[in-house]
């Protein structure tokens, strides 16, 4: 006979799932569930309990905006209302802190992006026995879940897909997998193409007919195979993206803060974060600086030395510094972190690194001392670990933003302003205004 058990969730894990524990001590994991519902497990033939009814379902509960929900890996909670999710980032972040030992922190704002405004979309290309399937991962599989339209995304990124799926099921370069990387710029939708055969002649017209059609100022092309180098298939038009007033051309794929309105709560969370009595000479380093977003803006108010590893994001920032306060270095920094020594000689450090964090790079800035640190996270896990190195080199935790810039997803991203008092002065007494 069937075993079941009814229970009730007692909270959101970081992947979203609710948590049941059982009269065992041990822990069942629900997908679809919300934390204080009333649920009935069942356990499988396996030995594996499975969520088999929400018996009573939470306030918080609203019905999915996608058919997809449930099979499509982009999203893990759009069955929660809007504030609920918001609420258990900042929980999910102040546990990360408090983990570090930082405690008691008020958040200083949180920002949560509306649906259809997604403007980098990152989609996987599979053919299958009927055609093609153009979308994100199935949850858990390698599997792709075909999809024409999303929610979360942009609608002139949505515009672009059936042309998309179109011209790239006819593709000879298409064998059985691809990918395709689509950034919504100021100049209109930028496509990477990514394919396991090269680019034939006849794949390279049909492509140059659909950016005509489509209205699509650029789309490029790279091997699957790791580390080879983009090529232009097809330019028609300028590509252009302008930050904080400067216009730069962005490499194919480059990195984009997730959508436009996100991307202006992160740099203004920076912006607020920096301390005051700031003069047009300081020299701030920037950590994993991208293309510029954060760059450009913080240029307003002080020199900076920024720290990047792609060589196209650092030619692209470099173009577009002139008659600025920015010094860009193209360097990897978790082969070659900025020393101790170098970081030492600066009051602020702004870091925003990938989703791994920057451990090594925490090893040089914890022995270099800068008054500041201002920490731009998109994990809450490696902001932990990180955010520990500074506890216990003796900063405390000035500010915090959290921003929901992934909607649905189970993804936060985070501002935090460190600072530090003691041992080495600040050469220029930086402070907070009023602070
Ligand atoms: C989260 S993005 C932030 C970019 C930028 N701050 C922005 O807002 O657009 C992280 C950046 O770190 C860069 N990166 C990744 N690994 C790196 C490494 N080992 N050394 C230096 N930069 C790296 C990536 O190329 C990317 O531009």
């Amino acid at each position: 006979m069937t075993r079941s058990f009814e229970g009730v969730v007692a909270y959101l894990s970081t992947q979203g799932n609710g948590a049941v524990h059982l009269p065992d001590g041990s822990t069942v994991y629900c997908a679809d569930t919300l934390p204080a519902e009333t649920v009935r497990l069942e356990e499988d033939a396996a030995g594996h309990w499975q969520l088999a009814d929400i018996l009573i379902p939470s306030p918080q509960r609203v019905p999915p905006s996608c058919t997809l929900f449930g099979d499509c890996g982009g999203c893990s909670v759009q069955h929660m209302q809007p504030e609920a999710i918001m609420a258990w980032k900042v929980d999910l972040v102040r546990h990360a802190l408090a983990k570090a030992g930082f405690t008691d922190i008020p958040v200083a704002t949180t920002f949560q992006v509306a649906p259809h405004t997604r403007r980098r979309a990152d989609l996987a290309l599979r053919r299958v026995a009927d055609g093609l399937h153009l979308g994100l991962h199935t949850r858990g599989s390698k599997i792709v879940t075909d999809m024409a339209a999303c929610p979360v995304l942009h609608p002139d990124i949505e515009r672009v897909l059936p042309a998309l799926r179109q011209v790239a099921e006819s593709l000879q370069a298409l064998r059985k997998e691809g990918s395709v990387i689509i950034n919504l710029l100021d100049s209109g939708p930028d496509i990477l193409l990514r394919t396991d055969a090269a680019l034939t002649t006849t794949d390279r017209q049909k492509l140059a007919r659909m950016a005509e059609q489509a209205g699509i100022a650029r789309i490029s092309w790279q091997s699957l195979k790791a580390d080879t180098p983009t090529e232009t298939a097809v330019q028609t038009a300028p590509v252009y993206q302008t930050i904080a007033g400067q216009r730069i051309t962005p490499p194919p794929g480059a990195f984009l803060q997730a959508t436009a309105e996100s991307e202006q709560a992160i740099q203004q969370a920076v912006l607020d974060c920096l301390p005051g009595k700031l003069s047009r000479r300081s020299i701030l380093v920037e950590l994993f600086a991208g293309c510029g977003t954060l760059s450009f803006p913080l240029a307003k108010h002080c020199q900076v030395h920024t720290y990047e590893s792609s060589a196209p994001a650092y030619a692209a920032m470099k173009a577009a510094t002139n008659n600025t306060r920015i010094t860009p270095f193209c360097r990897d920094l978790y082969r070659q972190p900025v020393l101790a020594k170098d970081i030492t000689k600066v009051d602020i450090v702004v870091l925003d690194p990938p989703h791994a964090g920057a451990r090594e790079q925490m090893d040089q800035i914890v022995r270099g001392l800068p008054a500041w640190v201002i920490y731009v996270s998109c994990n809450p896990a490696s902001l932990a670990k990180d955010a520990a190195a500074l506890a216990s080199a003796g900063y405390s935790l000035d500010r915090l933003h959290v921003i929901d810039q992934f909607l649905w997803s189970t993804e936060t991203e985070t501002v935090c302003a460190f600072k530090r008092e003691s041992s080495r002065r600040s050469r220029n007494g930086l402070s907070r205004s009023g602070s």
